[in-house]
């Protein structure tokens, strides 16, 4: 059984692939946060802008098998002739997207990204890897496509992560009541350490999903 907040259809708006069309499949339910409001503060993730809990989303519900999430995802693309690009994303995805799942969605001919924290092992087979590692845990997943850390969080400074095997490193700015801040403190950390580039929620910008 998969659980599924919502589903909806738009561009990425983060990263390395910022502006392509993506079907985004947000899992139910974190490892680092409950996702209600009132235990935020003594959660592990503290700054999460999203809401994941349920499956009573926009195009949510409750997958019995792998081929039935396929074919619920398949009807938000829209051209038979440009294989689909599904990213999961939660939540934390990682807790729910299992080999069968990878399989189906390979068979019927996806490109799979994931958005992880890092903190659990993935399937085999996901076309890219996004590790987004949060303060005060243990990442796992060391290698990758694209490693995106929000900034600044004290405990998980860029310096800890260069050494990881990703392809693409990425800050993205914390939005929060001190966004304006944050993107500065951001900015000026890339124009420092050129290994980093800039990541926009641009999606926020322009006002999609
Ligand atoms: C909601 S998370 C879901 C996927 C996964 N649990 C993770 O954290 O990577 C999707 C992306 O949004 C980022 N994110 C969450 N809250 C944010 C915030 N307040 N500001 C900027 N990025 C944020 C995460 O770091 C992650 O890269
Ligand atoms: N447009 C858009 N791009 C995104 N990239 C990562 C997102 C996420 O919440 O995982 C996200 C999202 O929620 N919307
Ligand atoms: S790990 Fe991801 S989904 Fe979980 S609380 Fe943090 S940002 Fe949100
Ligand atoms: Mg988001």
């Amino acid at each position: 059984m998969y659980s599924v907040k919502e589903v909806f259809y738009t561009l990425q708006g983060e990263g390395a692939h910022a502006g392509r069309p993506a079907i985004f499949c947000r899992f139910t339910g974190c490892n680092l946060w409950s996702g209600r409001e009132i235990d935020r503060s003594k959660a592990i993730c503290q700054f999460c802008d999203t809401d994941f809990i349920g499956h009573d989303g926009q195009n949510g519900g409750k997958f019995d098998s792998p081929d039935a999430l396929v074919t619920h995802l398949q009807r938000f693309w829209p051209l038979s002739s440009e294989p689909p690009y599904v990213v999961c994303t939660g939540g934390e995805p990682a807790l729910q997207l299992d080999q069968p799942l990878v399989d189906a969605l390979h068979k019927a001919g996806f490109i799979i990204a994931i958005e992880t924290n890092g903190t659990k092992p993935l399937p085999n087979g996901i076309d890219w890897i996004c590790v987004s590692p949060k303060a005060d845990t243990d990442i796992i997943i060391r290698k990758g496509n694209e490693l995106k850390l929000v900034y600044p969080q004290s405990h998980a400074m860029p310096e800890r992560f260069v050494s990881y095997q990703f392809d693409n490193f990425y800050l993205q700015p914390m939005d929060s009541a001190d966004a304006q801040e944050n993107l500065k403190a951001t900015l000026n950390y890339c124009l420092r350490h050129p290994q980093w580039r800039l990541s926009l929620q641009t999606h926020k910008i322009l006002g999609i999903d």
